[in-house]
C-alpha cells in the first residue's frame, strides 16, 4: 500500500486520546511516546480525581507534560485547555519550551471528546496554530462491553473515534475480543479498530491520521458540541493512606472490595507506602479487576505520601475509611 500523502496544512494537530475509566489510555500513551517520531509531542493530561497520577507515569517517558486537574475537560476546564494550548504555542515560538510537532490531550475516562475538539477548533486564538487531529479511543478488552452498554460516556467516546484501540487482549479470549469488536462496530460502523496487549501495542502510524484529505469523524456525527453528558451520580473522592500498608492484606482488601462493589466502584488508583519497599507503589483497580502493582522511583513533590482516588457511584469516603484498618502494617 502507498504511504498516505502528508498533509499540506502546517498547523499543529491536536490529537485526543480518550477511553472509559481504566481502559488503558496512559499505558498506551507511554508506549506511543517511546516512539522516535513522537519525540516532539506536547502532552496535556486531564484527570478527574483530586490528585493526579497519570502525569507522573507519563513524566517517566517525557518531560513535556501539562496536568489539568481542576475538573473534567469536556465540561469544567475547557477554557483552561484553550489557554494552555495558546501558552504552549507562544512559549515554543519564544524558545521557552522545546518546539513540538503535535499535541496529545489525554482526557479523563468520563470525558465527551466532542466539546473538547470543538473548543480547540472554535477558539480564534488557536485557529492559526492548531488543527483538529485524530480522536483515538481505548476500549477495555475486559470491561469494555459492560462500559459501552451501560455508560453514555463510553458509547460516546466510541461513536466519535477515528480509531478504536481494544486494549488488554492478553487478558481475554479471542471470542471476547470479537464480541467487543461487534459492539464497537454497532456504535461506530466506519471506525478503524486496532487490538493491543501489554506486550504488543499499535504504533502511532496505526492510530493517528496524517493524510491530506482526511476529515475527523466527529465532524460527521457531532452536530451539538455542547457540554459533555455524564452518567448520573458518579463521584470522585480521595482517601489519604500515609501509614505503611501490609501488601498481602491490602491486596486482599482491594480484591474483596472490588468483588463486592465493582459495579459501583468504576476506578481506584493511587500511590501507597508499602512495608519493605522504599518506592511508592502504583495501585490500579478497574471495575472488578485489580492490576499488578507498578512503581515510581520516588515520591512526587506536592502530594501526600499515600493516597487512593476512587471514582464511584453509591459509595462514600467514610465507608472506605471504616474498612481500612485491616491493611496497615503492625508497628514494631
Ligand atoms: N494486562 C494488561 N494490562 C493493561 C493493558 N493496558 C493497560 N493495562 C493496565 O490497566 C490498568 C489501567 O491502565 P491505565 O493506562 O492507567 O488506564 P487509563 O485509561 O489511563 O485510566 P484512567 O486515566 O484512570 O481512566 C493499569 O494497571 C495498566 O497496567 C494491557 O494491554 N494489558
Amino acid at each position: 500500500m502507498q504511504p498516505a500523502a502528508p498533509s499540506l496544512d502546517t498547523r499543529i494537530p491536536v490529537h485526543v486520546l480518550t477511553g472509559f475509566l481504566g481502559s488503558g489510555k496512559t499505558t498506551f500513551l507511554r508506549h506511543l511516546l517511546g516512539e522516535p517520531n513522537l519525540a516532539e509531542t506536547a502532552v496535556i493530561i486531564n484527570e478527574f480525581g483530586e490528585i493526579g497520577l497519570d502525569h507522573l507515569l507519563v513524566r517517566e517517558v517525557t518531560e513535556d507534560v501539562v496536568l489539568l486537574s481542576s475538573g473534567c475537560l469536556c465540561c469544567a476546564v475547557r477554557d483552561d485547555l484553550v489557554s494552555t494550548l495558546a501558552e504552549l504555542l507562544a512559549m515554543s515560538r519564544d524558545g521557552a519550551v522545546t518546539p513540538f510537532r503535535q499535541v496529545v490531550v489525554e482526557t479523563t475516562g468520563l470525558a465527551d471528546p466532542a466539546p473538547i475538539i470543538h473548543a480547540v477548533m472554535s477558539a480564534p486564538e488557536l485557529l492559526h496554530g492548531y488543527r483538529a487531529g485524530s480522536i483515538v479511543t481505548t476500549v477495555d478488552g475486559v470491561s469494555g462491553l459492560n462500559s459501552i452498554r451501560n455508560f453514555t460516556e463510553a458509547a460516546q467516546q466510541v461513536a466519535l473515534a477515528d480509531c478504536v484501540v481494544i486494549t488488554k487482549s492478553d487478558l481475554v479470549e479471542r471470542w471476547q475480543l470479537d464480541a467487543l469488536g461487534l459492539d464497537v462496530a454497532k456504535v461506530n460502523p466506519s471506525v478503524r479498530t486496532q487490538t493491543s496487549s501489554k506486550h504488543a501495542m499499535p504504533s502511532a502510524a496505526d492510530v493517528l491520521n496524517h493524510a491530506a484529505d482526511w476529515k475527523p469523524n466527529y465532524l460527521a456525527v457531532s452536530d451539538k458540541p455542547g457540554r459533555g453528558v455524564h452518567s448520573h451520580g458518579i463521584k470522585t473522592f480521595t482517601v489519604e493512606v500515609t501509614r505503611e500498608v501490609e501488601w498481602p492484606a491490602f491486596v486482599e482488601w482491594l480484591e474483596l472490595l472490588l468483588a463486592a462493589r465493582g459495579q459501583s466502584i468504576l476506578r481506584v488508583k493511587g500511590l501507597l507506602p508499602v512495608r519493605g519497599d522504599e518506592r511508592p507503589v502504583v495501585i490500579h483497580g478497574v471495575q472488578h479487576v485489580v492490576y499488578p502493582p507498578e512503581y515510581l522511583p520516588r515520591w512526587p513533590e506536592g502530594s501526600p505520601r499515600g493516597w487512593l482516588v476512587f471514582i464511584a457511584r453509591n459509595l462514600t469516603r467514610s465507608a472506605i475509611e471504616k474498612s481500612l484498618p485491616s491493611i496497615f502494617a503492625a508497628k514494631h
